[in-house]
């Protein structure tokens, strides 16, 4: 089966087509963690998987863009994928902590100052997460501009997930700060930058035609969301998502709009 016949919606079909008519104009976007470096329990043992740079230097010419967007700090995710010093991809952009940062190899990382809120939540979230009797194996990730709170090696991560959702959302309020949910996590961020956010105003910044975007998580949604608004207005996009092996496809065709959540065992869908 070709890619064509993969894709499961009429719209990534016309959004394939739209690329490989004008590959010069078009950007292919990509999520880090879970998309391009496998999922592990210790987050600073994220890789990219070997395959990814390879693909990239020899994607990068015939594209008018490659852009990584991710929750990462963006010179983590630059070091984590080997993409720092990677002949051929001398013009990748990486827009770290959901578009907060900015990398690409000839400027280094460009950013906002840090939120206020992060030092006070970083000061009052060791003591909330005893009140809260966190399980063993939950741990505290400080990306500086962030925290992120994970689950993964906890006895039971989902629950201990919800368990805490609410505590840590006071907290995040309380200092002007957000949620966002993750794999096996819950990030304390500034609010006012997102996926969709940062993909938008990269998109505008390279007069965009084409647009592809690969992911894997809920913090990816919202760039599915700005390529589907891009859609509706004829500008031509292809998904590339992470879901359950059988089943619905996660961007299903649906009036009621997308179903997005996506446990067991997942595959690719092109949509
Ligand atoms: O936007 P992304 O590139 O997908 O980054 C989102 C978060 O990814 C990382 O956490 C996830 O990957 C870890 C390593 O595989 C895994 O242990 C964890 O359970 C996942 O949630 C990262 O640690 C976070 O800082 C990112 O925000």
């Amino acid at each position: 089966m070709g890619i064509a016949e993969q894709i499961t919606s009429q719209a990534g079909r016309t959004g394939l087509a739209g690329l490989l008519a004008d590959p010069r104009s078009a950007v292919v976007g990509l999520d880090f963690d879970g998309t391009l470096a496998p999922i592990v329990a210790d987050p600073e043992q994220a890789r990219a998987h070997p395959g990814v740079l390879p693909a990239l230097t020899a994607l990068a010419p015939l594209v008018g863009s490659v852009v990584i967007v991710t929750g990462r700090p963006a010179a983590t995710a630059a070091a984590y994928g080997g993409f720092a010093a990677a002949p051929g991809l001398e013009h990748l952009t990486i827009l770290g902590h959901y578009g907060a940062e900015r990398w690409s190899a000839r400027d280094g990382v460009t950013a906002a100052p840090v939120a206020p809120g992060v030092a006070a939540v970083r000061s009052e979230l060791p003591s909330l997460l005893a009140e809260s009797k966190a399980a063993e194996g939950v741990f505290v990730e400080d990306k500086e501009r962030a925290l992120a709170v994970h689950t993964r090696r906890a006895p039971d991560p989902d629950g201990e997930l919800a368990r805490l959702r609410a505590p840590l959302g006071e907290l995040a309020r309380r200092h002007g700060l957000v949620v966002e949910p993750g794999r096996m996590v819950l990030e304390l961020r500034p609010p006012g930058v997102d996926k969709g956010v940062a993909l938008r105003k990269f998109l505008a910044e390279r007069d965009a035609g084409a647009v592809l975007f690969a992911g894997d998580d809920l913090g990816d949604i919202a760039a599915y969301e700005e390529i589907a608004s891009r859609r509706e207005a004829g500008h031509p996009g292809l998904l590339v998502c992470s879901g359950p092996v059988t089943g619905e496809p996660p961007y299903a065709n649906s009036p009621t709009g997308p179903t997005w959540w996506w446990p067991g065992r997942r595959g690719w869908w092109t949509c």
